[in-house]
């Protein structure tokens, strides 16, 4: 657990960059710093790790005040990932992996074992090992930033603004990948970001700090979306929060049988079971594959003819997928996003179990805030 006690920060010009912060980042959960650009997300981080010192306050891990351990000690239990990753440039991948492990006197062959085995943990193939950090992209250097932190096994990681420098398809690739090592490791993280998307995303808790270092709200992300302290978090979480919000609320919204025809079927047999222009169509297991429109096709009144059969390229494939048990974000963007107005609901091995009106999920979402808070999504 960290602990900020009445953190100040006052550089030497006078600025002040953190005013009396206090927190506690829960031990094995990822606590988010998030704020507008100057708020004192960095100089917050840095203090743990003493690379800034305190003016006033103490910061404490696990009850032992940072000035009490000298910082080279302090620093081997605590991992360091920054933007653009850091790398040494003239180390090979493997080499900057195996930086800590080398100084604290792992034997060579046994750090570049584990350091295989940790770049294969964050995604990249051990073929990368030998390459310079030049000839990898930002978000191959970001893994490796990532492998390099995680390298000693610290209890503890800081993580500065890591996948800000990366596309918006990598990071998401990164936030999702972060999340699944992260169930593994249980670590104890503080992540500073200025993106709000990213804070909701990824915090357990989420600390918004305003300019001037000022605590401004801590709270879990659905909470801070649901009840935002003050109008300056209510600005800064953005307008369409109550639209995020649905991101941390279950659907258990009803969900009705729709009829399907299968790839293949008679072009007939779908306008047997169709109960307006639109027909699910799915393959031999049940898993759907897209929309046939039946209005589209030419039946030319007298009904398709006998040899016409469902066949992949009349489907339409617009609309997303809501996993069963999913979030009412999920079911609410399958049901607006599918050219039928029905959002089509699959299990987890992507078979059909039913479809969702957005009316329904609206109605679910007005009984469940009737009595806010709404139940958060695990
Ligand atoms: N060494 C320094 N001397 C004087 N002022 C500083 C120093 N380092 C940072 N500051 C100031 O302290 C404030 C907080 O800086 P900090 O880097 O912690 O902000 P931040 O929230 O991380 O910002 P960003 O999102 O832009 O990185 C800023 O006003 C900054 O200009």
């Amino acid at each position: 657990m960290i602990r900020f006690d009445a953190v100040s920060k006052e550089f030497p010009d006078g600025t002040v960059a953190v005013d009396a912060l206090s927190l506690t980042a829960a031990s094995g959960q990822i606590t988010v710093l998030v704020g507008p650009s100057g708020c004192g997300k960095t100089t917050s981080l840095r203090m743990i790790n003493r690379m800034i010192e305190p003016s006033a306050g103490t910061i404490t891990i696990d009850d032992r005040d940072v000035m009490s351990v000298p910082p080279a000690e302090l620093r081997r239990g605590i991992g360091y990932v920054i933007q653009h990753a850091g790398l040494f440039p003239h180390r090979t991948v493997v080499d900057n992996v195996a930086t800590v492990p080398l100084l604290t006197g792992t034997r060579r062959r046994e750090a570049r074992a584990r350091a295989i085995e940790l770049l294969e943990r964050v995604g990249l193939p051990a073929s990368f090992a030998d390459r310079y950090p030049a000839q990898l992209s930002g978000g191959q250097q970001q893994r490796v930033g990532v492998a390099r932190a995680l390298a000693a096994d610290p209890p503890v990681l800081l993580m500065d603004e890591p996948f800000s420098a990366v596309d918006p398809v990598v990071r998401d690739q990164l936030q999702q990948e972060f999340l699944r090592l992260q169930d593994e490791l249980g670590k104890t993280i503080v992540f500073v970001t200025h993106d709000i998307d990213e804070a909701i995303r990824l915090g357990d808790q989420v600390a918004v700090l305003a300019v001037g270092g000022r605590l401004a709200q801590l709270a879990a992300p659905a909470e801070l979306l649901a009840r935002p302290a003050d109008p300056f978090v209510a600005g800064f979480v953005g307008r369409d929060r109550g639209y995020r919000a649905l991101a941390f609320v279950s659907a258990e919204v009803a969900v009705t049988p729709e009829p399907t025809v299968a790839l293949g079927s008679a072009l007939a047999r779908a306008h047997d079971v169709a109960v307006d222009e639109w027909v699910l169509v799915v393959d031999d297991a049940q898993r759907p594959q897209g929309w046939l429109h039946l209005r589209a096709h030419p039946d030319g009144g007298a009904g398709p003819a006998p040899g016409d059969v469902v066949s992949p390229d009349l489907l339409n494939l617009g609309g997303t997928l809501s996993p069963v048990g999913g979030t009412l974000r999920e079911a609410l963007d399958a049901a607006l996003s599918s050219p039928s107005g029905r959002g089509v609901v699959v299990d987890d091995d992507g078979r059909l179990v039913g479809s969702v009106l957005a009316g329904t999920v609206l109605d679910h979402l007005r009984e469940e805030t009737a009595g806010v808070p709404a139940r958060v999504h695990p």
